[in-house]
């Protein structure tokens, strides 16, 4: 049966005909996005990962699977795992009905119109000046990765909860918040409970995911709170009588927390560190002040836009169900119930007519109005569709002001006692990069030096 179904006649290796251990195998060791990427190289757009999972890598595929009706085909169990407090989230919840129903409560705080409002632009400056101070005031280096996550940390907690949100970079007790939530490796012991669920309640401790102690007690507390700004988050589904119950709102903002720490910070962390190689700052930069509004600063946008290129933050697949009666995906019928997907990683590099020298840092490619409408369409850092990242505003206003903040006064370069590299690494969890150093200090001539060790997605 299973070697004369459609997706039997997609390319790829054999065994993936008729297992799915290849799959799995890479996803342990873990080694997945770049075994998809590998086998899109060697196979071409469409290739089969198992009996039962296909990954696509065209913009035909990105708009059936992500976009048709609006918000694409239902998310898979894998999203299972991203549950908070034990309850579905807007990101977890996998049927596309329930998940609007959701998304009508919280997708306008995430307008742009919204997050350009006080006091939030305020509150992220107020947020990347001591990041700045904190680098300029230590003569030594410091640890630019840890200090990104928490001013990640510290922005998205204050666009929720203002005035209630934390300041990680300077508070002992709000940093071990930026600990618990940040860089760990429990992306595989999830996995075990997704593929294994019957298994799960025997595993040891050590096999379980992570716990959260100290977040899960701030966002309870700071969730049944009613003094909230009204353009915050929780403000705003508090005034508008929101028929969320306290515990999904405390879930939703668990989960809100979770997905706009590692993003953001594993985001800027690359692009500190591409900003910190000769000749990669642009005048633009160079001459902007701190107070040059954003839409004023057109490279700065190419320079994140690229850096998300290179280095998106969550690289690999969003998997999701091919709805009853099968679809054709990219000309070729995919039967109901397949997984099916796309990976930035591979998206962001695999057409080299709209990417050319794909693994290349190159800003000035996003300036060129030649192909511009190919380049967006293939974007897919935040994913597309009407399951799109909902905080891709907010990040993108975070990461232009902390390199505004840095830049307009500040050179960075690589420090030379730099003893880690910057490959990207598989996987480890949706949302994590391993704690690395990427480490700041002020020598000589208003120079912050960049250290940078170890940067792993
Ligand atoms: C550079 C930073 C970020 C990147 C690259 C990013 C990327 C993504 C991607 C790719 C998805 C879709 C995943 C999928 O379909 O499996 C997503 C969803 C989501 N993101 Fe982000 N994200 C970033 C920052 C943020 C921030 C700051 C927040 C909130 C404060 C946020 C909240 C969410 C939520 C709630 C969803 C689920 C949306 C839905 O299912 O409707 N993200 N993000």
């Amino acid at each position: 049966k299973l070697l004369i179904s459609p997706v039997a006649k997609i390319p790829g290796p054999w065994l993936t005909k008729v297992s799915s251990l290849p799959l799995k195998y890479h996803e342990f060791i873990p080694g997945r996005r770049m075994y998809i990427h590998r086998l899109h190289q060697q196979y071409g757009p469409i290739v089969r990962l198992s009996p039962n999972e296909v990954s696509f890598a065209s913009l035909e595929a990105i708009r059936e699977i992500y976009a048709s009706g609006g918000s694409g085909y239902n998310k898979t169990e894998f999203y299972d795992m991203f549950r908070q407090f034990g309850m579905k989230t807007m990101f977890s919840t996998l049927d596309k009905r329930t998940h609007s129903q959701r998304k009508r409560e919280l997708a306008d705080s995430y307008a742009m119109s919204n997050i350009l409002r006080e006091p939030h632009v305020s509150t992220i400056r107020e947020r990347a000046e001591p990041f700045v101070l904190q680098g300029a005031a230590l003569a030594r280096s410091v640890d630019v990765y840890v200090f990104l996550h928490c001013y990640a940390l510290d922005c998205v907690t204050h666009f929720m909860f203002h005035p209630g949100g934390l300041s990680s970079l300077n508070d002992a007790k709000n940093f071990q918040i930026m600990e618990e939530m940040t860089y760990h490796h429990s992306l595989q012991r999830n996995l075990l409970q997704y593929y294994l669920p019957k298994l799960a309640p025997y595993f040891p401790s050590w096999f379980k995911p992570r716990r959260a102690p100290k977040t899960n007690a701030y966002v309870q507390s700071i969730t049944a709170q009613e003094h909230s700004d009204s353009h915050s988050l929780l403000g705003r589904l508090t005034q508008k009588e929101s028929s969320l119950s306290h515990a999904l709102i405390a879930a939703e903002c668990k989960d809100h927390m979770a997905a706009g720490i590692d993003t953001t910070g594993d985001g800027l962390c690359f692009l500190m560190w591409e900003l910190s190689q000769p000749d990669h700052l642009h005048g633009e930069l160079c001459s902007a002040t701190p107070d040059t509004p954003l839409d004023k600063l057109p490279y700065l946008e190419a320079v994140i836009k690229e850096g998300l290129r290179c280095a998106p933050p969550i690289p690999m697949s969003f998997p999701r169900y091919v709805p009853s009666g099968g679809r054709t995906i990219d000309g070729t019928f995919i039967p109901a119930g397949t997984i099916v997907s796309c990976q930035p990683y591979t998206l962001h590099r695999l057409d080299q007519d709209v990417f050319p020298d794909p693994d290349k840092f190159n800003p000035d490619r996003w300036m060129n109005s030649n192909g511009a409408i190919e380049r967006n369409r293939l974007f897919f850092a935040f994913g597309t569709g009407g399951r799109g990242c909902t905080g891709r505003n907010l990040a993108m206003v975070e990461m232009k002001i902390l390199l505004r903040e840095v830049y307009s006064k500040y050179r960075t370069t690589v420090a030379a006692d730099m003893t880690g590299c910057m490959d990207i690494d598989d996987q480890k969890n949706i949302f994590e990069t391993k704690g690395s150093d990427l480490q700041v200090g002020v020598h000589g001539q208003g120079q912050l030096l960049v250290d940078v060790c170890e940067f792993m997605l």
